[in-house]
């Protein structure tokens, strides 16, 4: 069997001119330096899926958490599960946009790898934000504050505590 139709053989892409910037909103992040055009595989990372056990009574507890990502397994019963798995590479700096992603993420859980893609032409200088979906354990950075919780700021900064 030759090595392009060997299953076990996974090519890697990634795109060139990324460059990570360190001192965003949003702590390191990944920016185009060229014109992606859509559809462009940016990167391909491997994975290493965690225990659910390992998960819960260890990883949940330190920073690797805000890192990893869900992921889908079945046990040795068959039954579904879902648990984390960490992403090598890049896949771990894209930082979350909820309105503008212009990188999308596919799981291949029989490889074991996430393949990112430009979701729209992307110009020189963007960031490449992917969604994290509803598991924020942040507060976002590009959520603008609405004028109620500005009033509620603006009250509290009056309360003087004697
Ligand atoms: C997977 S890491 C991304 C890389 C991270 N910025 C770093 O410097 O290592 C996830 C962390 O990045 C930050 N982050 C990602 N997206 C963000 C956003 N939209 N607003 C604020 N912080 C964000 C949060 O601290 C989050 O826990």
């Amino acid at each position: 069997m030759g090595i392009a139709s060997d299953r076990s053989h996974i090519p890697l892409q990634r795109c060139a001119d990324l460059v990570i910037v360190s001192d965003t909103p949003k702590g390191r992040g990944v920016f185009a330096s060229r014109n992606i055009p859509a559809k462009t595989v940016i990167d391909v990372c491997p994975v290493l899926v965690l225990g659910v056990e390992e998960n819960e009574n260890h990883i949940k507890h330190t920073s690797l958490y805000h890192y990893t990502y869900n992921w889908p397994i079945v046990d040795e019963n068959g039954n579904h599960k879902v648990t984390q798995a960490v992403i090598f590479g890049l896949g771990s700096i894209y930082n979350h946009s909820t309105l503008d992603q212009n990188v999308g993420w596919e799981r291949d859980a029989e490889r074991l790898i996430v393949t990112y893609r430009a979701l729209r032409d992307i110009s020189a200088g963007e960031e490449l934000c992917i969604s994290y979906g509803g598991r924020l354990t942040f507060k976002d950075a590009d959520s603008v504050e609405t004028a109620s919780e500005k009033d509620g700021l603006d009250q509290l900064n009056k309360i003087h505590l004697d």
